[in-house]
């Protein structure tokens, strides 16, 4: 039985979204209610119930949303030019296209297309640019709510070495540059690393993005030290798990999350607010 603490990404994200509430709220005083499309290509059973958590998050926190369900064989074209007109809609704020999309549209194509200000995916190139960079953008969901969940944790980053496996460009890459952004020394492993878990197990803070089920193990943990797993890996039997061994890992790690539970559900909450940063940018206000 673990002794760890378990970091819940369902509290943390509750308590941001009655924040963000409050806000939106402050903000209909002022005519601004943020608007999101989401754009849904082809009928990826996880993808649709993301789709919907998204437009159930948007109704709860009292934004404006349009869902756009459009058939798996849609030409690119056709997506395209629905994302030229979202930039273009006023009441809208934030586009979201679901990932991932039919192997016939080419990914890079459709994020180039969003408009930068409108990118709450924080997937164009524009804002990877000005996030490396360290300027003001759109950060990437999941990256931004790994960082969240680390400040709940109360456990410091600056000074602190961190480890990031996996490097993605939604997720390990991001994630290290923002956790540097926090001061922390940042080592990144992949595939290809020699001796990861030499590196590994001198990490203060272990962030895991490597999509294979149960990779990481207590092996790979150094005593207390914070663990976040970002994997969402669905077995045969339809269970999920994540890229951490739970029961292994939290016997000699401190702080862990949680699969399901934990980083998922903050996704869809960084995605909430970087459309409320959007409306507010669109409107003028700071
Ligand atoms: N355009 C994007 N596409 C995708 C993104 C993204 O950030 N932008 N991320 C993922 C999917 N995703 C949101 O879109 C997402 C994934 C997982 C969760 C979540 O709450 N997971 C739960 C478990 C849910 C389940 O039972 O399947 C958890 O981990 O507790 C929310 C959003 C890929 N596509």
């Amino acid at each position: 039985m673990t002794t760890a603490q378990i970091i819940s990404g369902k509290q943390v994200s509750d308590e941001i979204r009655q924040t963000l509430k409050l806000e939106v709220e402050a903000l209909a005083a002022q005519n601004c209610v943020p608007g999101l499309a989401v754009v849904l290509v082809g009928e990826d059973p996880a993808s649709q119930v993301y789709v919907r958590n998204k437009a159930k998050a948007c109704e709860d926190l009292g934004f404006y949303s349009e869902v756009h369900r459009l058939e798996a064989d849609t030409p690119q074209e056709e997506l395209l030019a629905l994302v030229h007109k979202l930039n273009e809609q006023a009441n809208i704020n934030g586009i979201l296209v679901q990932l991932p999309l039919p192997g016939h549209i080419e990914e890079k194509a459709i994020i180039n297309a969003v408009s930068p200000e409108k990118d709450v995916d924080g997937f164009h190139p524009v804002n990877v640019g000005n996030l490396v960079i360290g300027d003001d953008s759109l950060l990437p969901c999941t990256p931004a709510g790994v960082i969240e969940l680390i400040k709940h944790t109360g456990i410091e980053m600056s000074g602190k070495h961190a480890v990031v496996i996996g490097r993605s460009n939604i997720v390990g890459k991001p994630v290290s540059l923002l956790l540097q952004r926090e001061n922390a020394t940042v080592t990144m492993c992949h595939s290809r690393t020699a001796n990861m878990k030499e590196l590994t197990r001198q990490a203060d803070i272990l962030v895991v993005a490597v999509g294979r089920a149960n990779f990481v193990d207590a092996s790979y943990v150094k005593p207390g030290a914070v663990v976040i797993d970002v994997g969402i890996n669905r077995l045969d039997t339809g269970k999920l798990a994540g890229d951490v061994d739970f029961e292994s890992a939290s016997a000699v790690s401190g702080p862990i999350t949680p699969v399901p539970g934990g980083v998922g559900p903050m996704t869809i909450t960084m995605l909430m607010k970087n459309t409320l940063v959007a409306a507010k940018r669109a409107h003028g206000l700071s």
